[in-house]
């Protein structure tokens, strides 16, 4: 079973159990009562349908194949979680952090920093998802000092590591499954996560399935206005593998689904190398060899 988390509570000792359990057994957990409101997630789910539902040629302008950045437009087909899989048949558009050109971080990782690229003519659109960053980054640094007292490390421990994060706000547009898909198609193959955290909103529709450790695959679904987290690669080895990355998938449905994960990293510059080692691994390099392994166009160029 995937733990609740109430986010109004998250200091209590019953919810610091919880947390734990969530994070070092199960890896995934529900989140119901943050700052967030129903309202304002049916707000973000809109502006990507309406993003999503523009013609190929007007999407194709910020395209990111085209502009070489993670930003904007990911096309059905443009990642490949899974190497075993087929591309993925989800469609995506992501924004991210913007750094002022003078600021020390943005010279590093022009990736995790760059520039966003807005579609042309949709009014709203903009304000909409940057709206919903801002609170979204909120709701998952609380989650992050909640889990860190939970592990037993100081409450503020991730604080300060994570005032420029390399935060990327991703809208997945998962079209009705296709009817010639096979084994190999998924509207995302099964797959860990990179990053730290990811705060997952959805418009309610099925579809997300967390893997259980004895191998099983159970349905997860959350109605707006309740978060599902789970945690990253780039977190269970910081912390030694205490908690745990969890694969999940969608192999999708005959109906089109929208979902909105914040994936949440550190500074680029934060040593992620499992504490106590003594090594030296800094974040935003680990997460590069990860995305150029998923992200097509990338690997080819
Ligand atoms: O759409 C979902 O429910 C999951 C999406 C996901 O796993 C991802 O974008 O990494
Ligand atoms: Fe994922």
């Amino acid at each position: 079973m995937i733990p609740q988390i109430d986010a109004a509570r998250l200091h209590a000792p019953e919810t610091q159990d919880a947390l734990r359990h969530a994070a070092t057994e199960t890896g995934f957990l529900t989140l119901t009562n943050t700052a967030i409101d129903r309202a304002q997630v049916e707000a973000v789910i809109a502006a990507y349908l309406s993003f999503f539902r523009l013609d190929e040629a007007h999407k194709a302008q910020i395209d990111m194949a085209r502009t070489g950045s993670n930003r904007g437009w990911g096309a059905s087909g443009a990642e490949q979680v899974d190497p075993a899989a087929n591309p993925d048949y989800k469609q995506v558009f992501d924004m991210g952090m913007e750094l002022s050109a003078d600021d020390p971080l943005a010279a590093h990782g022009l990736k995790y920093y760059a520039p966003n690229h807005w579609p042309a003519d949709l009014p709203g659109f903009r304000e909409t998802l940057e709206a919903y960053y801002g609170g979204a980054r909120h709701v998952a640094l609380d989650l992050l000092a909640a889990l860190s007292t939970a592990i037993g490390q100081p409450r503020d421990y991730f604080a300060d590591r994570f005032d420029k994060p390399m935060a990327l706000l991703r809208g997945n547009y998962y079209p009705p499954r296709p009817d010639d898909a096979g084994a190999r198609d998924f509207g995302i193959a099964p797959h860990t996560d990179y990053g730290c955290l990811t705060l997952l909103a959805t418009d309610g529709t099925a579809g997300l399935e967390v893997q259980l450790r004895d191998g099983t695959w159970i349905d997860v679904a959350a109605n707006p206005g309740t978060f599902v987290v789970n945690f990253g690669e780039m977190l269970e080895m910081w912390t030694n593998e205490l908690v745990r990355a969890t694969p999940h998938r969608v192999i999708g449905t005959a109906t089109e689904r929208v979902s909105v994960p914040l994936f949440f990293n550190p500074n680029y510059d934060t040593n992620v190398a499992p504490m106590g080692s003594g090594r030296t691994i800094l974040a935003g390099d680990h997460l590069s060899r990860r995305y150029d392994e998923t992200y097509l166009h990338l690997a080819k160029g």
